[in-house]
């Protein structure tokens, strides 16, 4: 019985989308940027000389970019030898959530709430809940901010007083950070449960408690991230695989971005190297008929965000050689598909997330050109080659 992994490579977008402009995101492109500032030798931390992806590239990585955005990619210049296209997302959210469900199949049907970029940001009937769950007089930050500056801002206030940092981004998300000592990690996570009903109500996307630790001057973020997201709107890929009686699993944050439906395994870790550990572990032992649904955030996360082109050009380079080792391990009738979420340009102003297409490299299953296709039809595609049913909108390019 034949096996599918499916594999988002978070935040690494290709350009080209037809609405970056709507977007604020006009231009953006953050693999064609990140092979562009490599190659003219602006990327030499931890890293040197133009951009190399052998693998990626290998299966079309580079030709689907400048099939998505018409862009040069100077390094990424291969025949590709898998099947290779660039997706178009229709959600109306270039977050996390969004970018997942639809290529599980399920496009977002409703506007996100945002909170506005003005101070206070939050409502106040909001931060008088926060408070009475919190049992404080009062909340930090309430404003939008990047995770790190934040705590760097607030955190000495945090201690003496105790009032938790609550802070947005352009995503629709209200996050809490707070000291995992002082505060305490297990009161944090009871104060994100605790408010997501009411912020899923008003249609927040994600509660999110970012803990940290570590003195004045030399405050940490932990791995102990917790996201309370919204459930999806429909029965995604996770919940037809299930329903059909197969085993899925989900690595790194998949389980957390699904509200854990259709999830039969979970498998995390502490970093992206830990989470490449599972899916090698999968590739080994997962079951005839199995879906494996990774998620690697850290390009996202610690490179997109912060703006730190050589260290996501680094990441990239590492997360190759290692899908170098991973394809060799495939079996016969296994389908590996590598994607992404939306695109979080290290190039580009600011600290978000950018609106970009992304790529569809498929291996195990020939070679060729799809072209341009849909975020749910990457769905339609596994279901088609596990052969379960499809539900929604998406077309197998299988
Ligand atoms: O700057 P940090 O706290 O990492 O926030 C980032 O992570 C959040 C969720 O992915 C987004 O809101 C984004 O702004
Ligand atoms: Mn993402
Ligand atoms: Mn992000």
């Amino acid at each position: 019985m034949s096996r599918a992994f499916l594999v988002v490579m978070d935040s690494v977008g290709i350009g080209g989308a037809p609405d970056a402009a709507d977007f604020g995101d006009a231009g953006a492109n953050t693999l064609a940027h990140i092979a562009a500032e490599c190659a003219a030798g602006r990327a030499e931390v931890g890293r040197s000389g133009p951009l190399r992806l052998p693998h990626l590239d290998g299966l079309g990585l580079g030709a689907a970019c400048r099939l998505a955005s018409g862009a040069e990619v100077p390094g990424l210049t291969a025949a590709p030898s898998g099947r290779w296209g660039a997706a178009t997302e229709v959600s109306r959210g270039k977050d996390t959530p969004s970018g997942h469900w639809e290529l599980a199949g399920v496009p977002v049907p409703w506007d996100w709430t945002y909170f506005p970029d003005t101070q206070p940001a939050f409502p106040e009937a909001l931060v008088a809940e926060v408070c009475r769950l919190a049992g404080t007089a009062g909340i930090l930050g309430n404003c939008h901010a990047s995770g790190i500056p934040i705590i760097e801002r607030h955190g000495a206030e945090h201690l003496r007083s105790g009032w938790p940092i609550c802070y947005t981004s352009a995503d629709s998300v209200f996050q809490i950070a707070a000291h995992e000592e002082s505060f305490g990690l297990d009161r944090l996570i009871a104060l994100c449960a605790a408010l997501a009903p009411s912020l899923h109500a008003m249609k927040v996307g994600r509660v999110i408690a970012r803990p940290f630790t570590g003195q004045v001057g030399a405050f940490q973020r932990t791995a102990n991230r917790r996201d309370f997201a919204i459930a999806p709107p429909a029965p995604t890929l996770l919940d037809w695989a299930a329903s059909a009686g197969r085993m899925t699993h989900a690595i790194g944050k998949i389980g957390d971005i699904f509200s854990h439906r259709g999830i039969g395994r979970l498998h995390k870790g502490k970093d992206d190297l830990a989470l490449f550990d599972h899916l090698d572990r999968l590739v080994a032992e997962a079951e005839p008929g199995s879906l494996t649904f990774a998620n690697f955030v850290e390009f996202d996360s610690l490179y997109g965000h912060r703006r730190d082109v050589a260290g996501y050009a680094r990441a990239l380079e590492v997360f190759d050689s290692r899908v170098g080792t991973f394809l060799t391990r495939l079996r016969p009738g296994d389908l590996a598909l590598f994607t992404a979420d939306h695109g979080n340009d290290p190039t580009f102003r600011g600290t978000e997330h950018t609106r970009e297409r992304v790529p569809v490299l498929a291996a195990g299953v020939g070679a060729g050109e799809i072209g341009l296709c849909a975020f749910t039809d990457m769905a339609a595609s596994v279901a088609a080659h596990l052969g379960i049913p499809a539900q929604g909108p998406g077309r197998s390019f299988l």
